[in-house]
């Protein structure tokens, strides 16, 4: 196998989707091979996927989205009671719209001129709340007080901790597929706690009148995401679309319902040796006049731990592509790009 900088693909119309119960289960060898040999072809392509068969009940999952609009139909200034800070860390708590700019980092990069393209000067316009791990003390959670969302802690520690269930089955089939060696494969789950995760409740909310016409309105810019790899959940407006390397177009990451869409991120591009590409993505507006929200759960690898891509896939390479870093040096350079604007808007 070459590395990714140097195979040809084909064009994905639209997102493969891939059945990952064997690897949830974790029962059946022969089906789990199968299922890491699907995800090799699929998912080295554009870097996505979507998702069935991944343990997340549907009941669960409706609660997390009643949850998600409960908190953000809540007063600005009782949302406020648990700002993010005017700073990359703790990047935790609430931020209200136009604070983040994703897209910014796609700017500086100089691979795709589409992207740039898509990226150049687009707004966000969402409203965000994080939540990570209580056991993180660096990455330490900013709680709204409990009388201002009584069981909002209680549940969004649940759904996180579910979440990362399912993201370890779904790194177990990602070792598998990269055939790694054992060593390797230990050394990727010792990268991967669970503490450094990072749980997202997103509002996307309908856009105002005089900025719907603006050709460089969009939900969210075009960007690959930092960390190993993300899962998400959207609601039935869609707008979540991914980019096909190979026509250079973005296609729809088409709401189903029991699919969440996982996508490949820098860290684990760089641990594969670009076999899996990081996913170029963008939510578009589809409907402007209804709010959209989405549940997304960022994998970042431990911040001190070394990324780099495994010696069995640079051996099948025959050259290593990135050098290695660690990822809080990665997260510092990206926020050093991107910028995080002080919160002064509703
Ligand atoms: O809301 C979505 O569908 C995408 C969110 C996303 O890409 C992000 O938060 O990094
Ligand atoms: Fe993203």
């Amino acid at each position: 196998m070459t590395s990714n900088t140097e195979h040809t693909k084909a064009v994905q119309h639209e997102v493969p989707i891939i059945d990952i119960s064997p690897f949830v289960r974790g029962d059946d060898i022969e089906a789990q091979r199968r299922v890491s040999k699907e995800l090799a072809k699929k998912a080295s392509a554009n870097g996505c996927v979507g998702i069935s068969g991944h343990g997340i009940s549907a009941d669960l999952l409706a609660e997390a989205f009643g949850v998600t609009k409960k908190l953000f139909d809540l007063p600005y200034t009782e949302k406020m009671k648990a700002p993010h800070p005017n700073g990359p860390t703790p990047h935790r708590g609430y931020s209200g719209t136009g604070r983040e700019r994703g897209a910014a980092k796609t700017e500086t990069e100089e691979w795709n001129d589409v992207a740039k393209e898509a990226s150049t000067e687009i707004t966000d316009y969402k409203e965000t709340y994080e939540i990570g791990s209580d056991e993180n003390k660096i990455q330490y959670n900013i709680w709204l007080p409990d009388d201002v969302f009584p069981g909002f802690r209680t549940f969004t520690t649940k759904l996180y901790w579910e979440m990362h269930k399912t993201a370890m089955s779904i790194l177990e089939a990602l070792i598998s597929s990269l055939d790694l060696t054992e060593e390797e494969a230990d050394n990727v789950r010792k990268l991967h706690t669970g503490y450094d995760s990072q749980l997202r409740l997103a509002h996307y909310p309908p856009i105002p009148g005089d900025r719907v016409t603006d050709p460089r309105a969009s939900r969210l810019g075009a960007h690959t995401d930092w960390s190993s790899f993300t899962l998400l959940f959207q609601d039935e407006n869609g707008g979540l679309q991914f980019l096909d390397r190979a026509s250079n177009e973005f296609i729809d990451a088409v709401p189903k319902d029991g699919v969440l869409y996982m996508n490949i991120a820098d860290m684990f591009q760089r641990i594969s040796n670009g076999f899996y590409p990081s996913a170029l993505h963008r939510v578009i507006i589809k409907n402007s006049t209804a709010s959209r929200y989405s549940i997304p759960y960022f994998v970042p690898p431990s911040g001190d731990g070394l990324i780099e891509p495994q010696p069995s896939r640079v051996e099948k390479d025959g050259k290593r592509v990135y050098e290695p870093v660690t990822f809080n040096e990665y997260a510092t350079r990206m926020f050093e790009t991107t910028g995080y604007a002080k919160q002064n808007d509703k």
